[in-house]
């Protein structure tokens, strides 16, 4: 049996096999679509570094209300690296490591955004932002997770799935993807697309429900599939180091 990319690749794909039929209709009993348009929250994290003291503290309040609502939002930052997919291709250089063994620098990169978003959403609930760092241990040791997701095109999309519905573990996951779209999220029972933006989505995970006693929600996601192109996506998830947990 060939593998989904084989069988896209082979170019005489024009039905789903039934080994990839997915189960569970689309609108299966967790979600149903929403009705109208839901406009998803976007964070504008560089206004804590450059914005007055007014507005980072907005900032934070809206970040708090957001992962208490949502468990999910958008990140307008002006972080080139967050921005993967329109790098030319010098520009992804230097983004490479320069050794085998060593870690890609945007990883690198992305455990700090990671920690310092974490940061701020402990902040937001009115606690030390280092809350976390400390009970969990996290300065001497965290654990991250790269995950790249390719969907290629489905000839049936409305029968397959890219990815089941799901949450993530640990405490967010950073996502980015190339301009198409197919994530969607849980959202007051129903489920909201997320339109193709330029930037980072952040998801929050379990670890960051439970050590906020639900104050934050582990939003439940999925990936649908597209008849049209390959979508990429790329997320590297943030948590404690498994056996601190
Ligand atoms: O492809 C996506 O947009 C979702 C990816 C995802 O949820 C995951 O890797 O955990
Ligand atoms: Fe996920």
């Amino acid at each position: 049996m060939l593998c989904v990319k084989q069988l896209v690749e082979s170019g005489c794909l024009t039905t789903v096999p039934s080994k990839y039929v997915s189960r569970r209709s689309l609108e299966y009993s967790e979600g149903r679509f929403a009705d109208q348009e839901v406009v998803i929250p976007i964070i504008d994290f560089s206004l804590l570094t450059c914005g007055n003291a007014e507005q980072r503290s907005k900032v934070i309040e809206d970040l708090g209300n957001t992962c208490r609502e949502w468990g999910f939002f958008m990140v307008r930052t002006t972080y080139k690296g967050a921005r993967v997919f329109d790098l030319i291709d010098e520009e992804k250089h230097e983004y490479a490591g320069r050794a085998l063994f060593e870690p890609i620098r945007i990883l690198q990169r992305s455990t700090r955004s990671g920690g310092s978003i974490a940061e701020r959403n402990i902040k937001s609930l009115g606690l030390e932002e280092t809350y976390i760092e400390n009970i969990m241990d996290m300065k001497s040791g965290a654990h991250q997770l790269l995950v790249i997701n390719m969907y290629p095109p489905c000839p049936q999309p409305d029968v397959a799935m890219g990815l089941p519905p799901h949450s993530d573990h640990g405490l967010l996951t950073l996502l980015t993807q190339n301009e198409l779209s197919g994530l969607q999220v849980i959202h007051n029972g129903n489920w909201v697309s997320v339109n193709p933006f330029p930037t980072l989505f952040v998801i929050t995970g379990d670890h960051m429900e439970i050590l906020t006693n639900g104050k934050y929600k582990s939003v439940v996601h999925r990936a649908l599939v597209n008849d049209k192109a390959t979508r990429i996506s790329v997320g590297t998830a943030h948590g404690p180091r498994l056996r601190r947990l």
